[in-house]
């Protein structure tokens, strides 16, 4: 028997998985005794070369010749954006189809009515994809965590911008060259502003905190930063304190109802595991009451590592394997942190830092622009001490810029 699968999208991920499967053909066939084929696929301009696409997938432009396929059992969407794609996929799931999204702007946004409807339609419903990318964290996440208990999650869930930084970081690139190969290298998203705003990252966090806490979390909820206003200089600073930046997201579990979300690019030690991920690697560090600290690495974005994802979701739904759809927990309240570690940057220098109570470091410096700067990094500060810090700092010398770190 033959699975047909009906794409909606075939760029960077829907060609990666026209790929990877036509090289898994034979095993699929021998080891799941099925055989898995791509019948058709939307696009938007037909018209376009497509190298490496076998003429027996058909190409169109009208969603519904694939919707409407009685031949088609699954509807893979990896055409991106929350609309129409939402209808596509309430259409998909209404039309007993299975869906396999690599969306995570609309499962971030419209998760819950897609969720909603494929339990009403006992269908699945599967998105492993739509965040980090080729690393299968939400099938761990669901499965091996269920017996333990997650009392957070933090890390590198953007591989555009964690790209970017690391060109900026050991290549020296400028910020528009390395962002314009993470476009090339199929990194970036079709418009990468919600790349570099954070609020891919935001999105990914959204999907997480629902998958683990059950919160039902929009944009709105989060601080969320981008990493727009990282300069070269920045990088240089944070080095003299052997620490450098990265976007990273937290959500941690203060207590079975308080909860603290946040998407910015923070100060680092160099030797905390998160430094070392580089380009479009990205990580996920869980704490958990059982196990401790681990960390989930790979591949965050790009073609075959993303199709991989999809592909292992479509393996799982012909191997009918049981999906833990998350259930939303309705009683709960988000807090700031308590207590926060800063980098602040000085312009000058003139022992504006002593080691003390509230100081676990400075250091003097004169940058690349010749000028001389202080780097000084706070122990965790609470709302009030780090105020009354920071006016203190103000009144001796001007702040250059200032971050809040990881630990
Ligand atoms: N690239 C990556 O590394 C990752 C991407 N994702 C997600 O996967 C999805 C796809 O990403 P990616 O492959 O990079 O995107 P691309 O922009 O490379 O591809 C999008 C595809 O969808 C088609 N398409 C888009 N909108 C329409 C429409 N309205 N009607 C018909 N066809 C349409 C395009 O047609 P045409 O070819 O004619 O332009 C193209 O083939 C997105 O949701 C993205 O966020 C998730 C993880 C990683
Ligand atoms: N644009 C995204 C692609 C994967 O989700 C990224 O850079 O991480």
């Amino acid at each position: 028997m033959t699975v047909k699968i009906g794409l909606l999208g075939l760029g960077t991920v829907g060609s990666g998985l026209v790929t990877i499967l036509s090289e898994q053909a034979a095993k699929f066939q021998s080891q799941l005794g099925q055989s898995v084929s791509v019948k058709s696929a939307l696009v938007h301009n037909l018209d376009k070369k497509r190298p490496g696409v076998p003429g027996t997938i058909t190409l169109t432009d009208q969603v519904d010749d694939i919707l409407t396929d009685p031949d088609i059992q699954i509807i893979v969407e990896v055409a991106g954006g929350i609309e129409p794609t939402d209808q596509w996929l309430k259409k998909a799931l209404e039309n007993g189809k299975a869906v396999v999204t690599a969306n995570k702007d609309l499962i971030a946004s419209k998760g819950q009515e897609l969720i909603a409807l494929a339990e009403e339609k006992q269908l699945p419903l599967r998105y492993e994809a739509a965040v980090a990318g080729g690393i299968p964290i939400l099938t761990n996440l669901d499965n091996y965590y269920f017996s333990d208990q997650i009392t957070g999650l933090a890390g590198i869930v953007n591989g555009t911008t964690n790209y970017i930084l690391s060109q900026m970081a050991n290549k020296g690139l400028a910020y528009e060259t390395a962002l314009k190969q993470a476009q090339e290298l199929g990194f970036a998203e079709s418009d990468p502003t919600n790349d570099v705003a954070g609020i891919d990252a935001a999105y990914k966090a959204i999907i997480l905190a629902r998958t683990v806490y059950g919160l039902d979390l929009t944009l709105e909820d989060f601080h969320i930063e981008g990493i727009e206003a990282i300069t070269p200089f920045d990088i240089e600073a944070l080095d003299q304190l052997k620490m450098t930046t990265k976007l990273l997201f937290e959500i941690r579990e203060l207590d079975d109802r308080h909860y603290q979300v946040q998407v910015a690019p923070a100060a680092l030690s160099k030797s905390n595991l998160l430094a070392s991920i580089e380009n479009e690697t990205n990580a996920i560090a869980i704490e958990s009451k059982n196990l401790g600290t681990s960390l989930f690495a790979g591949p965050g974005a790009g073609g075959r590592a993303t199709a991989q994802a999809v592909l292992a979701d479509i393996v799982a739904i012909i191997q009918g394997q049981k999906q833990a759809l998350p259930s939303i927990q309705k009683d709960y309240q988000l807090k700031q942190p308590a207590k926060q570690a800063h980098v602040f940057v000085l312009a000058g220098t003139g022992n504006n830092f002593e080691k003390s109570d509230l100081v676990e470091e400075g250091s003097s410096f004169q940058a690349k622009d010749g000028r001389y700067y202080e780097a000084i990094l706070t122990s965790a500060l609470t709302a009030k001490q780090y105020s009354n810090f920071k006016a203190e700092l103000s009144q001796k010398a001007s702040l250059v810029k200032e971050f809040t770190c990881y630990s």
